[in-house]
């Protein structure tokens, strides 16, 4: 019998201003507990048996609709390989919640292409990693943080098409960041698919818009290292012209808690925006973290009406990112 963990954080993309660029890595984690007995005489499709422990009832178990095993497969086929190990056994552990802006999906990616990768010992270099993500999902802002951890900025080369990402080279910085920050998410209970919230942003943005978020993104990366924190440098740097408008009317709540609070009237907040494609808020914080969650859970319930709850955690920043251990 042979054994394998392998975990990925969750991630909080954009970070405000950086669209399909910044993300940073946070402590909600993806396990899969992977075991290989060639004696088990069951062979179920592909060798695979997956189990996923607590609630991910609307998660498929079939391996070729399965995110983690789809994404395994298709590693396994660019090296000629058609089935896992006989009998390999999955137990998938989640607690990056679904379709809520915290990249429950990159996580699952990221955790395939490691699967195949560690099964097979095919010694995959992190560009290729980068590169199998790319294939399924093709902004690589969640995938990059929940590789290496951290807050990172990515760009894409070499992109052949939308469709076709398989040519596609991901390169990234590491942004440093205080130590003292930590993210306060606050997760309303509904999910918003990412390629929904996707839909509704414009085809094309005036200038005054892209300047708007480009001065930000620079000031950001610099200003979330900073020994001494300027609240007020965050704070600004952290808001956003190019999709945070345009998904307020599917979050509400999300416009008055981006116009109500901020450094001056919320000690040890210094940023707020939307998670990801949302609908989870992100705060970075210095202090002050279970009240700055119950000041945005407010805000939630009374534009939402009590229409949906919301539940809240205060986060680390997850600086090693994706992590294998194995007896292979
Ligand atoms: N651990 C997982 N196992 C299988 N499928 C998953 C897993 N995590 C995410 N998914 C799939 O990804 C979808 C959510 O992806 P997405 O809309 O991009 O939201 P987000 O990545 O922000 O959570 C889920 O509805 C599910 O289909
Ligand atoms: N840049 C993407 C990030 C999506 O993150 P997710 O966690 O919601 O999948 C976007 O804003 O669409």
């Amino acid at each position: 019998m042979k054994n394998i963990t392998i975990t990925v954080p969750a991630t909080s993309a954009n970070v405000g201003p950086g669209f399909d660029v910044l993300g940073i890595a946070v402590s909600l984690f993806l396990k899969l507990r992977v075991n290989v007995n060639p004696d088990e005489t069951k062979t179920d499709k592909y060798n695979i048996e997956l189990e996923y422990l607590g609630d991910n009832s609307t998660v498929p178990l079939d391996p070729e609709e399965n995110i983690i095993t789809k994404v395994a497969l298709h590693v396994m086929s660019s090296f000629n390989i058609n089935e896992f190990p006989k009998h390999t056994k999955v137990i998938v552990e989640n607690c990056i919640p679904l379709g809520r802006g915290l990249g429950s999906s990159a996580a699952a990616i990221v955790s395939g292409v490691l699967l195949a990768d560690t099964l097979f010992n095919l010694r995959l270099t992190q560009q290729q990693i980068f590169s199998f993500c790319l294939v399924f999902e093709n902004h690589p802002d969640n995938t990059t943080p929940a590789i290496v951890g951290g807050v990172s900025a990515s760009y894409v080369i070499e992109t052949t098409s939308e469709l076709d990402s398989s040519n596609s080279v991901v390169d990234h910085v590491k942004i440093p960041i205080n130590p003292i920050i930590k993210a306060v998410v606050v997760i309303p209970e509904f999910e918003l698919s990412t390629s929904y919230s996707r839909s509704v942003l414009p085809k094309s943005y005036n200038i005054k818009d892209i300047v708007y978020n480009l001065q930000r993104i620079a000031t950001l990366s610099i200003a979330l290292g900073q020994q001494d924190l300027r609240p007020e440098l965050i704070f600004n740097s952290m808001k956003d012209s190019l999709h945070q408008p345009y998904r307020a009317a599917l979050v509400p709540g999300l416009a008055k808690i981006l116009s109500d609070l901020d450094y001056k009237n919320t000690p040890g907040l210094v940023g707020i925006c939307l998670s990801g494609a949302g609908p989870t808020t992100l705060a970075l914080a210095t202090d002050n973290f279970d009240l700055i969650a119950q000041k945005i859970q407010s805000i939630f319930d009374s534009e939402s009406n009590g229409s949906f709850k919301t539940h809240y955690y205060v986060l680390d920043v997850v600086h090693n990112g994706a992590i294998v251990q194995s007896d292979l």
